[in-house]
């Protein structure tokens, strides 16, 4: 459905994405990484944003550079800094936006945009100047835009930042269902928004791609590498400045804690069973230093 192949994008000689290969077929698909890993380049370019410098594209069968206008109209797109006319209601704006998308019969308009509120649960706001709405609600606003049009590919760069943990469910639980037929690719910084939804994840370090599978391949990148030990909680300082700890668990006048290290730090430390966070950490640190090609 999308392919990218060896795309290379470069800003005044620094190279945001460097030779990235991406499929992508219908599901929720997570990407991961470090500020700076290439994430919104990535997604802008899938929005026809930004043009990359070299590799192949195509989404579905079409050609970015020479068919933007037909990607369009089959993209929803939430980019990550989010500006929103503040005189206009959210009713307004999204009228706006479906008109935008094509839709151009008033009735069929009206029914989108409803519908497109009541997924972001913002019905009672439609009518009320941008303005007044919070962060989260603006966050909303922009989502339930893009949800507009029936998009067959969903692009959502950190849209669960201004969220409360009530909408955060709500959403994943929306982008489950929308996953269900559409391409989703959601980017953040929160890993548990991408192990409770996502059917794959990549992750991007410095512009490279650094993997691409299952959450539970994943998780299996730390296998062997994730150990725990009980030790005083006195010396935890000491632990933190050493070793890179990922987890701690304090008890009384003890602390457990949780390390991510190529081989056992020291002699009480016992092999742990990895999550999706330790596999995150070990393909950024494996690629740092080189334990994990
Ligand atoms: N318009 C631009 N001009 C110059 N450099 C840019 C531009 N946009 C991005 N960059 C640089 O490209 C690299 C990738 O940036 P990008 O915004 O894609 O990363 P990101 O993974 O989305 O980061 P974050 O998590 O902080 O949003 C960074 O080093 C950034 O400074």
């Amino acid at each position: 459905m999308i392919r990218l192949e060896r795309l290379t994008k470069r800003y005044r000689g620094h190279c945001a994405l460097d030779r990235v290969d991406l499929s992508l077929a219908p599901g929720l698909h997570g990407l991961l990484g470090p500020n700076g890993a290439g994430k919104s380049t990535l997604m802008s370019i899938l929005a026809t944003l930004t043009v990359p410098d070299s590799g192949k594209m195509s989404i579905f069968g079409l050609d970015p550079i020479t068919q933007g206008g037909g990607i369009r109209q089959l993209l929803g797109y939430v980019p990550q800094q989010i500006r929103l006319p503040s005189q206009l209601t959210g009713a307004e704006l999204l009228h706006y936006a479906a008109s935008m998308k094509g839709i151009g019969d008033r009735g069929v308009r009206s029914q989108e945009v409803e519908k497109a509120l009541a997924e972001v649960n913002l019905n009672d706001k439609a009518n009320s100047k941008i303005k007044t709405y919070s962060g989260g609600m603006k966050q909303r606003l922009a989502i339930a835009q893009a949800l507009l049009g029936d998009p067959k590919l969903v692009v959502l760069d950190e849209p669960t930042a201004g969220l409360d943990p009530a909408e955060r469910i709500r959403f994943r639980n929306l982008l489950r269902r929308w996953g269900e037929t559409r391409v989703v690719l959601l980017s953040t910084h929160i890993v548990g928004d991408i192990e409770t939804s996502c059917d794959s994840v990549t992750v991007l370090h410095e512009g490279r791609l650094r993997f691409q599978g299952e959450l539970r391949e994943l998780a299996r990148l730390a296998d062997g590498h994730v150990w725990e030990a009980r030790l005083p909680a006195s010396e935890a300082d000491r632990w933190f400045a050493e070793r890179l700890v990922v987890g701690s668990r304090r008890e009384g006048n003890a602390i457990t804690l949780r390390f991510i290290a190529a081989e056992r730090p020291f002699p009480d430390a016992a092999p742990a069973e990895p999550t999706v966070e330790d596999g995150y950490v070990a393909a950024l640190k494996g690629a740092a230093d080189g334990w994990r090609s």
